[in-house]
């Protein structure tokens, strides 16, 4: 059997790190005003509560999301490529301010990017 090591989420410092980088991202984005109007509506506690529950599914942490997928929380948004790279600049300020090192960070964009198709001009 191969050794496998620490997963990222371990590594990120597990469920109480990954609240606060979520938190901290999503008050970037309330305060950031080139993405902000997509989320005037938005309740930002529940958005809060899945996002967290998806990052530590996809960082495989012991979570199962069960929000949206991709495309359905998306759709009707229109959002473009410049919107996701905002929000991508969210994130890294928030990882930053958390003191995420560079690769740990690299390695969650790495899992995110992949998601751009199905996020923008839905
Ligand atoms: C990889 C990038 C992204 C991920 C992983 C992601 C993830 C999510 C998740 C998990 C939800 C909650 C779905 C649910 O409630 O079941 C959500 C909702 C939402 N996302 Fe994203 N998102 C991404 C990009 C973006 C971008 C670029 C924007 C806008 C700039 C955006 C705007 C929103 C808004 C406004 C909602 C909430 C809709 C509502 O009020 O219910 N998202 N997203």
């Amino acid at each position: 059997e191969m050794a496998s090591g620490p997963t990222l989420y371990e590594q990120l410092g597990g469920k109480p790190a990954i609240v606060m980088i979520v938190h901290d991202m999503l008050a970037n984005v309330v305060a950031d005003n080139r993405i902000n109007h997509y989320f005037a509506k938005t309740n930002i506690p529940h958005l809060q509560m899945e996002l967290v529950s998806q990052i530590c599914e996809l960082t495989d942490g012991p979570c199962k999301y069960t929000g949206l997928n991709m495309q359905q929380a998306h759709r009707g948004m229109n959002l473009k490529t410049a919107d996701f790279n905002a929000l991508v600049e969210d994130l890294q300020k928030s990882m930053n301010s958390n003191n995420v090192p560079l690769g740990l960070q690299n390695q969650l964009l790495n899992i995110l990017a992949p998601m751009e198709p199905d996020v923008v001009h839905k």
